[in-house]
């Protein structure tokens, strides 16, 4: 766990990169070890890939950047975009040098049954190598009323830990202050998905984020689409880690026709 904290104060700032799979492409295919060196030299404390994607980029691209291999998916093109399913296991992304793994879990879903018996199973296994299991536990699919409601919110965290996941990464609460509320009901370090719902100022809204007691943001889109990622994510790891951030005013703007927008 120590490896996806740079600073060791057990706060992440991890930057998710699994769109490729859900959604497409994210940057053109031979910009990818450059927006790894942006992540990188900004001071990202992990990123989170697939496993083929892992075995693409030049093993000491990473540095002391964590790797967390991604084991779900699904695609915006399936008839049903919530069910995810288990694409790699353990021990695969043992022999990638993952640092962490991570799982992804629609609750309220048609198939969630089947993603909590997914969840369980890879924490056995995690158990067992002693890997650390980040859960991605998200209220999405028919029976999600309010998918921001802070006590759902907390059922989620719950729902992780007591499944053996090391970490949560969650959607936030609306407002962003009664994020506090799933902090406080959760016995293990929550994590914060995505940027601002309203497409807002991301490190104001990391700041606010981090107020409420988060151990830390993951945050993809928001950040691989901006021109300077590196700049960006010095400024978002400055706020994870404790000294409030630089000041705000960076151009959010999309540099491309890829993945873009919000959580
Ligand atoms: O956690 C995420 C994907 O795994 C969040 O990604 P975005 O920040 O792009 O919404
Ligand atoms: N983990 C996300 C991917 C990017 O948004 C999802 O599958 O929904």
């Amino acid at each position: 766990m120590r490896r996806l904290s740079l600073a060791g104060d057990g706060r992440h700032l991890l930057v998710p990169l699994d769109h490729s799979v859900s959604d497409g492409p994210i940057v053109p295919a031979g910009k990818w070890d450059d927006l790894l060196r942006a992540l990188v030299d900004g001071g990202a404390d992990g990123i989170i890939v697939h496993k083929g994607r892992a075995r693409a980029f030049a093993p000491d691209i990473l540095r002391n950047c964590a790797l967390v291999v991604h084991l779900s998916a699904s695609t915006a093109c399936s008839a049903d975009v919530h069910a995810k399913v288990l694409v790699a296991d353990v021990e695969e992304a043992l022999r990638l040098g993952a640092d962490a793994v991570s799982v992804h879990v629609n609750i309220g879903s048609d198939t969630e049954a089947r993603q909590l018996s997914d969840l369980g199973a890879v924490a056995r296994s995690c158990d067992a190598w002693g890997m650390p299991l980040i859960a991605m536990v998200y209220p999405r699919g028919p029976r999600i009323e309010d998918p921001r409601d802070p006590a759902l919110l907390a059922h989620l965290a719950n729902v992780a830990a007591d499944l053996g996941a090391d970490m949560v990464k969650t959607s936030v609460a609306l407002p962003v202050e009664r994020m506090a509320e799933v902090v406080a009901g959760s016995p293990i370090p929550v994590l914060a998905a995505g940027g601002p719902p309203d497409g807002s100022d991301l490190v104001e809204y990391g700041t606010a984020v981090m107020a409420t007691g988060c151990r830390g943001l993951a945050v993809g889109r928001r950040i691989f689409s901006v021109p300077s990622p590196a700049s960006l994510v010095a400024r978002l790891a400055a706020v994870v880690h404790g000294d409030g951030g630089a000041s705000n005013g960076m151009s959010m703007t999309s540099s491309s026709t890829f993945v873009a927008g919000v959580a």
